[in-house]
């Protein structure tokens, strides 16, 4: 019986648990430029300049900072059903969120732990918001206009990218080794270069939330507002241009570490013959088009995981190390990584 997978329309929003709900304030809205659609005192629902839905990134007050859930909006209601008939027949943990059992404004849900390990929440119904496209009045910071992506740790990357390519998602680019071993893939819905990435590591840990901004002097004036009100400490990589993607990017460690990429100017991937770019492991432009190192700590850190009942899932190895591979730009290491299946 062939499973019909969920039409997932793009990544819709993150839930993070922050330890800090004031700090993670000051972080997200003031100096990201998050409007606040929704406040309590354990809850944050925030979204950007360009966004119409009700949010794209929640902040849950908790005593462990992780990912509560990922979250894709997919295109019918049909869809939320679909997507709970097609992981119950993966036998993956399934948990139906009825309308106002879960996140504030998200109406009847699905949540699963994917095959990966990941807590994903697919959608369809949730509040419409007021248009701010216009309000440059009320723009703050970085003026984060929406959500770009999820940047995912996992430890075989090839089982991700069966998973989301069994879920529709086309892949715009890699990064390949010499005999084609895959260190890392972009994968997308909507059509620009991904939703979803993966970065070679334990897992299942969240890499980064990427959130877009629609120039690059934006990307350079957040790390400038960092610097001046003596918050450096905030700033891990970048700014830079990307090789993979062509995006301008910086990535910042909120109060909690959870990762944030600043990102701008990718490209269109929306023609139905669009082709994957691949990229060599040796080629040192590949994360930074300038050569620029890539710092251990991106390689190395990323936030755990909770699953349906709200526990840490535990973490598994990974299996290949881009950051061992000698190259260039990296400069991390020497030892060749051990060759899969070894
Ligand atoms: O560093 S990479 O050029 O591989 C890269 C490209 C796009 C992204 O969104 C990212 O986080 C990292
Ligand atoms: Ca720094
Ligand atoms: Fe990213």
């Amino acid at each position: 019986m062939t499973l019909t997978p969920p039409d997932v329309v793009r990544s819709a929003y993150a839930q993070l648990v922050v330890t800090d709900l004031a700090r993670a304030r000051w972080f997200w809205v003031d100096m990201l430029g998050f409007h606040l659609q929704y406040e309590d005192d354990s809850l944050l629902c925030l979204r950007g300049t360009d966004e119409l839905t009700h949010h794209s990134l929640v902040l849950r007050k908790g005593g462990t900072a992780a990912l509560d859930h990922l979250s894709y909006r997919v295109r019918t209601s049909e869809d939320v059903d679909r997507a709970e008939a097609y992981f119950t027949a993966l036998g993956r943990p399934v948990r139906r969120v009825a309308k106002g059992a879960g996140t504030p404004g998200v109406g009847d849900a699905v949540r699963v732990i994917d095959p990966l390990g990941f807590p994903v929440e697919f959608f369809h119904d949730i509040e419409r918001a007021e248009r701010l496209i216009q309000r440059y009045d009320l723009r703050r910071g970085a003026e984060i206009a929406r959500l770009d992506h999820f940047n995912i740790c996992t430890p075989d990357i090839p089982a991700a990218y069966a998973h989301y390519e069994a879920l529709g998602f086309g892949c715009s680019e890699t990064i390949e080794g010499d005999e084609h071993e895959l260190y890392a893939a972009w994968m997308y819905r909507k059509q620009t270069v991904h939703d979803v990435a993966f970065t070679g590591g334990a897992g299942p840990r969240l890499h980064h939330v990427g959130v877009a901004t629609h120039e690059s002097h934006q990307v350079l004036r957040t790390a400038d507002l960092f610097g001046s009100l003596r918050q450096e400490h905030h700033i891990e990589r970048g700014p830079g241009r990307h090789g993979v993607s062509n995006a301008f990017y910086l990535y910042l460690r909120d109060p909690d570490g959870h990762r944030v990429e600043i990102y701008t100017s990718d490209y269109y991937t929306g023609d139905p013959d669009h082709e994957t770019y691949r990229w060599n492991v040796h080629d040192d432009r590949r994360r930074d088009f300038w050569g620029n190192a890539v710092i251990e700590s991106w390689y190395k850190e990323a936030s755990p995981v909770l699953d349906l009942d709200g526990r840490p899932v535990p973490v598994t190895e990974s299996v290949l190390d881009e950051s061992a591979v000698q190259v260039g730009a990296d400069g991390l290491g020497i030892v060749e990584p051990a060759k899969q299946g070894d």
